[in-house]
């Protein structure tokens, strides 16, 4: 369930999104024009999915807006006292909510409703983006934070990327109803009936279009 569930949680959104924010859609199918291209064979390679930093930037300011993990809670099995000074007794349970620090003002700004993937951008270079922004996890908690931090975070990302550009690369995803999709957060978060789509070919015209404005 950790890599499946959460996953596939986070594509649901994502695709959602970019179907609401095309020109957001478009600069993901640039960059997978320039680092990948026609290749089958770039596809499939840890080193070149990692290359994909605007890809990993919409996937993360997703889960910012729709964490997977919604919130989660510890229970104290001894008296303590936390670093902010805040005291907690034995049999207590401690929550923290990522959705909820996701739509924080004084964490995001008052923009924080919008998806907006540049806000962890750091460096450009060319034209192209050379890092990503180092988000504190105490700010950014949707895997966890310190040592019981997601065992799986990494491969998440690269999993998630594979999945991304294979449909993206082929395919139009959009959504038959424009209805505002409704957000579940149960112990895994997900999409309320799930997002039914058309899905249409992208024909060669359309790819062309992504590899010559790369
Ligand atoms: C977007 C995808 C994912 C998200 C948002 C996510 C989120 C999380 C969170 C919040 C925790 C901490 C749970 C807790 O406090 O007890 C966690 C733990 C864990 N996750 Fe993930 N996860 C994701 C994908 C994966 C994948 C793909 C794997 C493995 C293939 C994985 C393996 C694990 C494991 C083994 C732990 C337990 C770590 C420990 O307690 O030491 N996760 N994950």
């Amino acid at each position: 369930m950790a890599g499946r569930d959460t996953t596939s949680a986070v594509m649901t959104w994502l695709f959602y999104l970019f179907s609401r924010y095309s020109d957001v859609e478009h600069e993901v199918l640039k960059e997978l024009g320039f680092v990948i291209g026609d290749s089958d064979e770039k596809l499939s390679q840890y080193e070149i999915l990692k290359e994909l930093r605007f890809l990993k930037a919409c996937i993360c300011e997703s889960m910012r807006l729709y964490p997977p993990v919604a919130w989660d809670s510890k229970h104290a099995i001894a008296d303590d006292v936390l670093p902010d000074g805040v005291s907690v007794r034995a049999g207590d349970r401690v929550t923290y909510f990522p959705y909820g620090m996701g739509r924080m003002e004084n964490l995001w700004g008052n923009d924080r409703f919008d998806f907006k993937p540049d806000r962890w951008i750091s460096e450009m270079e060319q034209g192209r983006i050379k890092t990503l922004k180092n988000i504190c996890p105490y700010k950014f908690p949707v895997f966890q934070a310190g040592q019981r931090v997601c065992l799986g975070k990494e491969l998440a990302f690269i999993q998630m990327k594979y999945i991304v550009v294979s449909i993206l690369k082929r395919f139009k995803i959009r959504p038959v109803s424009s209805d505002r999709p409704v957000f579940v957060p149960l112990l895994t978060a997900h999409m309320a009936g799930g997002l039914k789509v058309f899905v249409q070919e992208r024909r060669d015209c359309s790819r062309t279009e992504y590899r010559s404005t790369a």
